[in-house]
């Protein structure tokens, strides 16, 4: 025989799932209308379930009143395809060097697969997300980016340093109650070049949660967050504030210098919490919410009144 009512619910183990609802209640209550950026990085992107549970967190969000828009990665997806076609990958300072071979290959990767495929978990339960490029309706626009290294000012073809966002677009679509999907990929700010620009990932959802006015910025990843002395040891720094990160970025190695100058980005542009947490880990956006503390690294602005706790 089938339980019903209380057997049920305890068949099911559902006390400690609506002890968990009403747990998020002042979370949901304080980000309800609230914009929140979430990045979702290429390496946190290669599991399917870890995919389907990011879009079942963001509907989530989305549902309970939320306005998310998601910014994607697609790293090593992209060295995949050149690796297919017989291209080099190479990176300098943790960005790709984008020849214009590289350039069509990064854009039909991003705005052709992954940017799709993400519109398509989103969209499987409602008209929901909306994909686009930084190039549609000019919502981000560039000029050529260049590493240095030591000291020296190194071409690295087109990677595009962000000129200017025009939130217009994305303010329409979560107005319109719709999931914007963001790929990182920008047009040029010079108008005589119909070319476009390669943008770090982490860059673009910094500098579009600033345009944005963000409550928050996430950004998931393969690590549990900030590591004190990367690589050496796995003690995750919980909190920093926006001065303490500016004196730690020049320790800063590859993949985590664009998110941390990201995170200050945000935090000293408005936004109230930038995040670094566990893309590996199923539904990591959910439990960031649904646990107290909060989980990975969290940056603050210097005037933030919360002593440690999740934003
Ligand atoms: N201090 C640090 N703490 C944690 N990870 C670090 C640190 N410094 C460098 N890393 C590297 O940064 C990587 C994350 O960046 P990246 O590979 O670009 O991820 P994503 O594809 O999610 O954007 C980690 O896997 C780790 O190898
Ligand atoms: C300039 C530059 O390096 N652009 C990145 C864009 C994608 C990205 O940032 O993806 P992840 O978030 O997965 O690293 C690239 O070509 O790989």
């Amino acid at each position: 025989m089938t339980p019903t009512g209380l057997a049920a619910a305890r068949k099911h183990d559902a006390l400690p799932k609506a002890d968990a609802l009403a747990e998020a209640l002042p979370w949901l209550a304080r980000h309800r209308g609230r914009t929140v950026v979430i990045k979702f990085g290429g390496n946190a992107m290669v599991d399917d379930h870890l995919k389907a549970a990011f879009a079942e967190d963001i509907l989530f969000l989305h549902h309970a009143g939320l306005r998310p828009v998601v910014v994607h990665g697609g790293g090593p997806q992209i060295n995949k395809q050149l690796d297919r076609l017989g291209l080099d990958t190479h990176f300098t300072a943790g960005l790709r060097v984008t020849t214009d071979e590289t350039m069509d290959v990064v854009r039909m990767v991003l705005a052709g697969q992954v940017q799709r495929e993400l519109v398509g978990l989103l969209n499987r339960h409602g008209p929901h997300a909306v994909g686009m490029t930084g190039e549609d309706a000019r919502l981000m626009t560039a000029g050529r980016a260049y590493a240095e290294i030591d000291g020296e000012r190194v071409d690295i073809g087109r990677v595009g340093e962000i000129a200017g966002i025009d939130p217009g677009v994305v303010r329409a679509l979560l107005d319109d109650g719709r999931i914007p999907v963001v790929s990182s990929i920008a047009r040029s700010t010079d108008d005589g070049d119909s070319g476009v620009f390669n943008v770090n990932a982490d860059t673009a959802a910094a500098a579009l949660a600033a345009a944005l006015d963000a409550e928050a910025l996430m950004i998931l990843t393969d690590v549990e967050g900030l590591y004190r002395d990367w690589p050496h040891s796995d003690d995750v720094i919980s909190r920093l504030t926006a001065t303490e990160l500016d004196k730690l970025l020049p320790e800063l190695a590859s993949g985590m210098i664009p998110k941390m100058r990201g995170c200050l980005h945000a935090v000293t542009h408005g936004v109230r919490s930038a995040r670094v947490i566990d893309g590996r880990v199923r539904h990591s956006v959910l439990l960031e919410i649904f646990t107290a503390e909060g989980i990975g690294t969290v940056v603050v602005p210097d005037d933030d009144p919360a002593e440690g706790t999740a934003p």
